[in-house]
């Protein structure tokens, strides 16, 4: 007799209760089992483990139970810190020690590249951990209706938190005393979304998430360079893409820059360039940066950094990469070119991936927050024009599903075979 024969799953209610055993985790990294054809969905629980647990919601084909006992735990379990783990949607491995979610990501990373995958067998150094597990993450957003908080897990409802662990100090204390005052200066005007961000040195902005003309911020970051060890005074948008974990910060940046010393570029295009991040931090190693970048105050950032740091070989223009990357790399010496890109989680688009194909610089740096992204864009691109010679994860965002990777990536073949001239455009 297995644990839940004598219960009839479809007629359990909420806060009824349920003993079950995880086989597996589901693609958003949530345990999940089968019970008499319904698919049960157990937060903060580890593949193994017996739990028993309250029903929170059940729907037609699925039931989301939160654990209330673990009957047998994995040897992997360790305490949560968050006192709104396996409510709030925005960790999925608290629960598990941090040198296995090191092995969890690592194998992740593996399983996008199946065996007929051009980067077969795939050249990965591993998984770099954050120096601080928790307290790493320096901005968080958060959503109305009414006061703003945090989804909850599966969308349902939202969550008004009393803090989050995983946020640098000064950000989850904003947290805090916005939660005493519930967030009254907000709501009051109606604001929904609410954005609270920090910086290593302190300045914090809390403030609605789409501000008006008078209420754009910029904040002062300081940042030390991992190669050279200079620092850099930075000007970061608060409304605009920035880094979101301090410590780890340096660590994605030497994978990203060491490439660009060791190859010594004459020129240099940074895709997706932000405030202009990787172009700034290789400047020293490129003769020439062409930045560019889509939105506007992120280009307003790059630009003011690129003043104030006296860069005189970086160039940021404001443009989708879509419709002006193939005007630099047509342009660029055949020998000693690179790129870099970081695009959004959907990856590089068809049309970029062309333009990269048709005109290929020697070295191509890609920086993603999405592994399955990469790996299909590294599909197209690793057919028969670049072959990735090397590739490390980065855990920018301990505790959560969310995994950064670097692929270095090496054209093979002869330029001029591909070059829009030779091919008649
Ligand atoms: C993942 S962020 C990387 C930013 C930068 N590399 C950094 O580390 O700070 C992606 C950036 O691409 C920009 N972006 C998104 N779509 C774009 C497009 N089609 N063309 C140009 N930039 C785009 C976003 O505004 C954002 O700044």
């Amino acid at each position: 007799m297995t644990l839940n024969d004598t219960i009839n799953i479809k007629q359990l209610q909420r806060g009824d209760s349920l003993t079950v055993t995880i086989e597996r985790f589901n693609h958003k990294y949530l345990g999940e089992t089968s019970v008499q054809g319904k698919t049960v969905l157990v937060p903060g629980s580890i593949p193994g483990e017996t739990i028993r647990g309250e029903v929170i919601r059940n729907w037609k084909r699925r039931l989301l139970l939160k654990p209330i006992e673990i009957i047998e735990p994995s040897i992997d379990r360790v305490a949560p810190k968050c006192q709104h783990f396996t409510t709030c949607a925005g960790c999925q491995f608290q629960h598990i020690s941090y040198r296995k979610q090191l092995e969890i990501k690592a194998s992740r990373l593996q399983n996008y590249f199946h065996e007929k995958h051009p980067c077969h067998p795939l050249p990965l150094r591993g998984v770099i951990g954050s120096p601080t597990p928790y307290r790493y993450r320096n901005s968080i957003k958060l959503h109305g209706p009414g006061e703003p908080g945090f989804w909850q897990v599966l969308g349902v409802d939202m969550m008004r938190n009393e803090e989050c662990p995983i946020c640098v100090e000064s950000v989850d204390k904003a947290l805090q005393q916005q939660r005493q005052e519930h967030f009254h200066q907000f709501t009051r005007q109606g604001i929904l979304n609410v954005l609270i961000r920090g910086t290593k040195i302190g300045e914090t902005y809390v403030g609605p998430e789409n501000p008006s003309a008078e209420e754009i911020t910029w904040l002062n970051e300081e940042l030390t360079h991992p190669l050279t060890d200079v620092t850099y005074q930075l000007i970061v948008p608060a409304h605009a893409f920035w880094q979101g974990s301090t410590p780890m910060l340096p660590k994605l940046i030497e994978q990203v820059v060491r490439p660009i010393r060791e190859f010594s570029p004459d020129v240099l295009v940074e895709s997706y360039c932000g405030m202009g991040l990787f172009g700034i931090m290789s400047a020293p190693f490129a003769k020439e940066i062409i930045g560019i970048e889509e939105h506007p105050l992120a280009i307003e950032a790059a630009k003011q950094n690129q003043e104030n740091l006296n860069l005189s070989n970086l160039r940021i223009f404001r443009a989708k990469t879509e419709d002006r990357l193939e005007e630099f790399l047509v342009d660029l010496p055949s020998e000693k070119s690179a790129l870099i890109v970081d695009p959004p989680r959907s990856g590089l688009p068809k049309k970029v991936l062309k333009q990269i194909l048709k005109a290929p610089p020697q070295l191509l740096v890609y920086v993603s927050c999405s592994p399955e992204s990469f790996a299909r864009n590294l599909e197209a691109l690793c057919r028969e024009t670049y072959q990735l010679e090397d590739m490390v994860g980065l855990d920018m965002f301990p505790q959560t599903k969310h995994l950064e990777c670097v692929g270095i990536l090496k054209r093979i073949i002869d330029r001029s075979t591909y070059s829009p001239l030779s091919k008649g455009g």
